[in-house]
């Protein structure tokens, strides 16, 4: 699982690395320019033009690096120099002493980058990378608005986007780049979305620091990737039944809104559970029978949304329970939370209308269960737990919330957060924008409803069923784009376990 740190932390992760394995800051830094350059190789043509800014900092002695490796395998590249009234960093200004000769690099002064005008298919942004300290000024912010008022050309970041702050959300401005490759672990703030049009696509490389190392300087945070989630799977036999596969329930659906619960049953049966039930209100009955005849249906008859009367069956058969998909904010409906939440002590995963019946009702918040799973977008949170300034700030609460409900929250979004109580956070690696389509939260709640019932931990039951979420997604819409619609991301739920080798 790759370590989150902060940027302070990255300074020390490298001098304590470059210390203790006694290997040269160089040589680090020729490393991350190696892995920069394999990337580069894999994607783009040698006829390409190259133009690689160089700041005066490590972030620029990394450019300087690449600009080297990259001409010398034969790319057609210049290199820009920035920042040369400042004192450079010392692999910096090695690195500059090693550029060759033949290889054009232009000193910019004020003048060049007013009138810039080259012919560049991409554009290498090594200004500033961690290190900065204050917003954009001078040169530097000249530089990166001209940049940007660039089109038609590739821009790629290295490290971190000039002008964002690893830690914080930007305050002034910064390079804005199509694609983002972050050293060895995704700095914080790429994952926040107020910063999505800077990062563009974010890519992470390896550049040789371990992750047994990197976890002396653990904050908690972790980026999940595939290698993470495919251990994490249940091993089933050759002689497993319906039953080891796990009963579920889904509770929710009200007139008009039975897609919803429709969709999170039919994504608990593609995510594997044994038997799925779902618990409607009469008018639903047909719509379930005839759409999923896989799932069993309960449902009181005559009625347009679940109500109190529904207490009466007995939850216990189901080892979780999904509730809230479409369900309504009724009074009745949150009478029927109220007593649920009393009555059913095994796992448990709300969203939607039940996240919505809590927020009206926060004195039922006491009543979840230990580790109760809330699956809230970012609105359905800020209704739980308050306006939110930023997604820094949204973090922090989603922390504190989680700590002070002993719950764990999935904050959905592009790099979902699932939060623990013991303030541990995990950013997902899967999904993207096609996804945002309605129902496509639904089939989430199934799916973690799904891992819970088929005996996953609480940990794991979220860590998988996120992942597989958003690589469905991304498998879904590989061929649809924007045309991808939620029940394509049930039909590639299969293909999501194949992908991790999970039969
Ligand atoms: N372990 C890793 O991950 C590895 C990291 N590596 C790389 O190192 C990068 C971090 O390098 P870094 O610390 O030298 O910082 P970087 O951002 O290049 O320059 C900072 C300089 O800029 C200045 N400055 C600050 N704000 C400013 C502003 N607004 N406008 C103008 N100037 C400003 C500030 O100086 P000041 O002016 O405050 O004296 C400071 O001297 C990291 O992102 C990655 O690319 C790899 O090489 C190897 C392994
Ligand atoms: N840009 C995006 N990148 C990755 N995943 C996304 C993106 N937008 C939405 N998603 C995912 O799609 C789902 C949307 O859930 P939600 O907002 O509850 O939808 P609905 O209420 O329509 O079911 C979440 O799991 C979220 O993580
Ligand atoms: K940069």
């Amino acid at each position: 699982m790759l370590e989150i740190i902060s940027g302070i932390s990255v300074k020390k992760v490298d001098e304590g690395f470059v210390l203790d394995k006694g290997i040269s800051s160089h040589k680090l830094m020729e490393n991350a320019a190696l892995a920069f350059c394999n990337w580069f190789e894999r994607h783009y043509q040698r006829n390409d033009k190259v133009g690689i800014f160089c700041g005066h900092g490590n972030n620029g002695g990394d450019g300087l690096a690449i600009a080297r490796m990259l001409w010398r395998k034969g790319y057609d590249v210049i290199v820009f120099l920035v920042g040369e009234n400042n004192e450079p960093s010392p692999d910096c200004k090695l690195n500059r002493e090693l550029l060759p000769d033949k290889l054009p690099a232009l000193s910019m002064s004020h003048e060049d980058i007013a009138h810039m005008e080259y012919d560049l298919n991409i554009v290498v942004d090594a200004l500033l990378g961690v290190g900065i300290n204050r917003p954009l000024e001078g040169d530097y912010k000249n530089l990166v608005n001209k940049l940007n008022s660039l089109s038609g050309l590739t821009k790629i970041s290295i490290d971190i986007p000039t002008g964002l702050p690893s830690d914080d959300c930007l305050a002034g401005d910064a390079f804005i780049a199509d694609i983002t490759l972050s050293f060895q672990s995704p700095k914080f703030s790429l994952l926040f979305p107020e910063h999505a049009n800077y990062v563009g696509q974010l890519k992470v490389v390896d550049i040789g620091i371990n992750q047994f190392y990197l976890s002396q300087f653990s904050e908690g945070k972790f980026y999940v990737q595939k290698k993470d989630i495919a251990l994490r799977h249940k091993n089933f036999s050759r002689f497993s039944h319906k039953g080891d596969f796990g009963k579920v329930m889904l509770v929710g659906g009200s007139f008009g809104s039975m897609g919803a619960i429709r969709m999170s049953s039919e994504a608990a049966l593609r995510t594997g559970s044994g038997l799925a039930c779902c618990m409607v209100p009469g008018c639903g009955v047909d719509i379930m029978q005839v759409s999923l005849p896989e799932a069993q249906v309960w449902a009181k008859k005559d009625s347009d949304c679940i109500d109190a009367d529904y207490l009466g069956y007995n939850f216990d058969r189901f080892d979780a329970v999904g509730v809230g998909p479409g369900m309504g904010t009724h009074d009745t409906t949150a009478e029927f939370l109220r007593g649920f939440l009393t009555k059913y002590k095994g796992p448990i995963v709300v969203d939607a209308d039940g996240l919505n019946i809590l927020a009206k009702h926060p004195e039922q918040l006491s009543l979840l269960a230990d580790r109760s799973i809330l699956t809230p977008h970012l609105l359905e949170f800020e209704r739980l737990a308050g306006h939110c300034k930023n997604h820094k700030d949204r973090l922090q609460k989603a922390s504190d919330f989680s700590k002070k409900h002993k719950v764990i929250i999935v904050l959905k979004g592009a790099h979902t957060c699932i939060t623990f109580p013991d303030g541990r956070q995990f950013f997902n690696s899967t999904g993207n924008k096609h996804m945002a389509t309605g129902g496509s939260g639904d089939i989430l709640t199934g799916m973690i409803t799904s891992f819970l019932g088929q005996g996953y931990s609480f940990e794991n039951a979220a860590l998988c069923a996120v992942f597989h979420h958003g690589l469905s997604g991304e498998i879904a819409s590989a061929d649809k784009k924007r045309g991808t619609i939620a029940t394509d991301i049930i039909k590639s739920i299969p293909l999501s376990y194949l992908r991790l080798g999970i039969e």
